[in-house]
C-alpha cells in the first residue's frame, strides 16, 4: 500500500479532499438525522437574526435623532426596543442551543465511527495488518474517530456564517456595490494564506505519524509492565529515553518552524483585511458626511460592513479550517473504502457437518503478500476424519503458515485446499470458523472475567454456564479457576480494578478451554502446551487424546512427548512436507525426525 501526499501540489490535493465531504456528511448524517434536522433549523434562524436586530436598531437610531431634531417621539418606538430585546434574547438562547446539539451530535458520531472503524478493521484482511502504512492509517482513522465536536461546529458555522454574509453583502451592495468589493478584496489573502498553512499543517502531520507512532511505541514499552523487567535489569531506560527525547525534537522543531512562519505571514495578510474592512468605512463616513445617508443608515451600514466583513473572513477561515478537517478525512473515508480480499462467498455452501472426506492441501505454494519468499512450496496434506496429525519442523519453516491457510486466515497463492473435495473459497467464511476450534501461540489473553475468557470461544451459539464448567475441566483450567477468589467471575489481568494475573501456563489452560467449548469438528492447537510444566502438559495431552477420539486435530508442538501421540506426524522444512508417518515409522527412516528426535533426547540424558 502506498500513501503519499503530495508536497509539490497541495492546492489540488486539497481540493481532491473535498471530495471527501459528501461521505462525511453521509456519516454525520447517518450517525443522527433527528439532531442534524434540528442543528440544521437552528441555525437558518441564528443566521438571520443579526440581520433583523441591525435593522431595527436603524430606526431606533433614526427615532432618537428624530426626538434630538426636537421632534416627537415614534408611537411604536419602545416596541422596537422590546422587540430587539428580544431578538437579541433568542440569539443568546438559539446559539445555546445549537451547542447542546452539537455537542450530541458530536457524541453520536464518534459512536458511530468509532464502531464502524472497529468493523472494518474486523473485516480487513490479516495482511493489512503486517503493512507499517495500513498501521499509520488505522491509527489517523481512529484519531479522526474520535473528538469531532470541531468538525461539526465548523460545519454548522459555515452555513450560518455564510447566511448572515450574504444578507449584509446583499444589503451593502444595494447601498453600492464598492464596499463589496473592497471587503472581498481586503478577505482574499488572508483566506488564501490560512488555506496554504492548513494544509502544510495536515502534510506536516502525515510526515509526522510514522514518529509519533514510534515514539508512542517507545512510550508504552518504556512504562509498561511488560516492558518493566527487562527495562529495569538491562537499563534500557536512557537508551529509550534518548530515542524518543531525539523523535520529540525533531517533531517540536518542525512544528515550530511552521507556526513561526504562519505567525509572520498570517500576520501580514491580517492587516490586508483590515486595511479593505476601514477602506469600506471610510468610505460610508465620506457618504455620510456628504448626505448620502442619514443617522440610521449610518448606523446599519457601519454593523452591515463589521457583519460583513467578519463572517466573509470567517466564511473563508472555516471553509479552510474545513478543507483541513476534509484532508484528514481522508485517511478515515480511504480506511473505509478498504476491501477486504479474503472473502466469503455471497451465495457460499454451508461447512458440511459432519466433515466426510476431510481436508486437502493440493499443490499448495504461500508467500506472505508484501515479501517474495515463499513460505510453503508445492505443499501436499490430507487430513482424514477422525485422524490427528502433528505437524512438527525448525523454527520458521511454515507450520503457523499451515494453520493460518487452513482457517482461511490467508489464501493460497497458488494451489487450492479442500475441504470434502470443494476448494475452501466456495464455503461461507464464518461457516468454516465456526466449525474450526483454534488456539494459536500468541492466542489472546482478554482483560475480561474467567467465564467470558473461556466464553468467547462461542460467543455465536448460547452456551450454558455446565458447558463453561466442562470446557474448563477438560482443559485444567478448572484447578487454576479453583484458586480464584472470584472464581469463574474473578477478573483476569491487572488492567481492570481486582484483576488478578495469572501464569503463561495457567493463561494457556484457560485458553485451551476456549478451543474446548467451541465443539468444534477440527481442533487445532499450535503450540498449546509451550508455558505448562512437564505434568500439566502430561494431563492435557491424555485429555487431548481421549476428547479429539474421532475428531480432527492438528497439533503444532516442539515436545516429542507430545508429538508422539499424534495418528500421523508430518515433518516439514523449507516448506515443503519431507517425511511422515508415526513416531516409530520416522525413527525408523532416521531421518530429520529421527536426529531432531535424539537430539531433544539426548539433551535429558
Ligand atoms: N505475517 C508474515 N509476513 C511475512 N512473513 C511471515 C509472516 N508470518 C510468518 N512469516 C515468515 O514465514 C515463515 C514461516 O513462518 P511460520 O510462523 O509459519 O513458521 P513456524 O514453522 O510456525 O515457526 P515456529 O516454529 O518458530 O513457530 C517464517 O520465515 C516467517 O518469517
Amino acid at each position: 500500500m502506498k500513501d503519499r501526499v503530495n508536497a509539490a501540489n497541495p492546492w489540488r490535493d486539497r481540493i481532491s479532499a473535498l471530495r471527501n465531504m459528501p461521505a462525511v456528511l453521509r456519516i454525520l448524517w447517518e450517525s443522527g438525522r433527528a439532531v442534524v434536522t434540528w442543528g440544521l433549523f437552528l441555525r437558518v434562524i441564528v443566521a438571520t437574526l443579526p440581520f433583523g436586530i441591525a435593522k431595527i436598531a436603524a430606526y431606533i437610531l433614526n427615532d432618537i435623532a428624530e426626538v434630538i431634531r426636537g421632534h416627537a417621539l415614534a408611537p411604536n418606538f419602545w416596541k422596537l426596543v422590546i422587540a430587539e430585546v428580544a431578538l437579541n434574547v433568542s440569539l443568546g438562547l438559539i446559539t445555546r442551543a445549537i451547542d447542546y446539539s452539537d455537542s450530541l451530535l458530536a457524541n453520536r458520531y464518534t459512536q458511530y465511527v468509532s464502531v464502524r472503524v472497529m468493523e472494518q478493521a474486523a473485516r480487513l484482511d490479516l495482511t493489512t495488518y503486517e503493512d507499517p502504512v495500513f498501521y499509520d492509517r488505522l491509527e489517523r482513522a481512529r484519531v479522526q474517530a474520535t473528538d469531532r465536536l470541531a468538525m461539526i461546529q465548523q460545519l454548522g458555522r459555515l452555513l450560518t456564517q455564510i447566511i448572515t454574509t450574504l444578507a449584509f453583502s446583499a444589503a451593502l451592495a444595494f447601498a453600492s456595490p464598492w464596499l463589496v468589493l473592497l471587503l472581498a478584496l481586503g478577505v482574499l489573502p488572508s483566506f488564501l494564506g490560512e488555506t496554504h498553512y492548513a494544509f502544510l499543517g495536515y502534510a506536516k502531520n502525515f510526515r509526522q505519524t510514522p514518529a509519533k507512532r514510534q515514539m508512542d511505541y517507545l512510550r508504552q514499552v518504556a512504562g509498561s509492565r511488560e516492558g518493566a523487567k527487562e527495562v529495569k535489569l538491562f537499563g534500557l531506560n536512557k537508551f529509550f529515553t534518548d530515542r524518543f527525547q531525539k523523535l520529540a525534537n525533531q517533531i517540536y522543531l518542525e512544528d515550530v518552524t511552521l507556526s513561526r512562519s504562519k505567525l509572520i505571514v498570517g500576520g501580514l495578510l491580517g492587516v490586508i483585511g483590515t486595511l479593505g474592512y476601514y477602506g469600506a468605512y471610510v468610505y460610508v463616513i465620506w457618504r455620510t458626511l456628504h448626505g448620502a445617508y442619514n443617522i440610521g443608515q449610518f448606523g446599519f451600514l457601519t454593523t452591515a460592513i463589521q457583519q460583513a466583513s467578519s463572517n466573509l473572513q470567517q466564511v473563508f477561515s472555516t471553509a479552510s479550517g474545513i478543507a483541513d478537517q476534509a484532508l484528514f478525512l481522508t485517511d478515515l473515508i480511504a480506511f473505509f473504502d478498504m476491501k477486504p480480499t479474503v472473502l466469503s462467498k455471497p451465495d457460499g455452501l454451508p461447512a458440511p457437518v459432519p466433515i466426510q472426506r476431510g481436508f486437502e492441501f493440493r499443490n499448495v505454494s504461500f508467500t506472505y503478500p508484501g515479501t517474495n519468499r515463499t513460505v510453503l512450496k508445492n505443499f501436499n496434506l490430507t487430513l482424514s476424519p477422525g485422524e490427528r496429525i502433528a505437524l512438527i519442523g525448525e523454527n520458521g519453516q511454515g507450520k503457523t503458515t499451515v494453520v493460518k491457510l487452513i482457517t482461511r486466515l490467508y489464501d493460497p497463492t497458488e494451489g487450492q485446499i479442500l475441504l470434502d473435495g470443494i476448494d475452501l473459497r466456495e464455503y461461507v467464511l464464518e461457516d468454516l470458523h465456526r466449525h474450526i476450534g483454534v488456539i494459536f501461540q500468541d492466542f489472546m489473553r482478554f482483560e475480561m472475567t474467567a467465564r467470558e475468557n473461556i466464553g468467547v470461544g462461542r460467543v455465536d451459539q448460547p452456551y450454558e454456564d455446565s458447558d463453561i464448567e466442562v470446557a474448563a475441566h477438560k482443559s485444567l483450567a478448572d484447578t487454576v479457576v479453583a484458586k480464584l477468589a472470584d472464581g469463574y467471575d474473578q477478573m483476569l489481568g491487572r488492567r481492570f480494578e481486582g484483576g488478578v494475573e495469572l501464569s503463561g501456563g495457567e493463561w494457556q489452560k484457560i485458553a485451551l478451554a476456549r478451543a474446548y467449548l467451541r465443539d468444534a469438528q477440527l481442533l487445532i492447537l499450535d503450540e498449546p502446551t509451550a508455558a505448562l510444566d512437564a505434568r500439566s502438559e502430561l494431563e492435557v495431552f491424555e485429555r487431548f487424546a481421549e476428547l479429539t477420539q474421532g475428531k480432527m486435530a492438528l497439533l503444532i508442538s516442539h515436545r516429542f512427548s507430545t508429538v508422539r501421540m499424534a495418528d500421523r506426524i508430518v515433518v516439514l522444512s523449507g516448506g515443503r512436507l519431507i517425511e511422515e508417518g508415526n513416531h516409530q515409522q520416522l525413527i525408523d527412516k532416521n531421518g530429520l525426525y529421527a536426529s531432531m528426535f535424539e537430539m531433544q533426547a539426548a539433551s535429558y540424558r
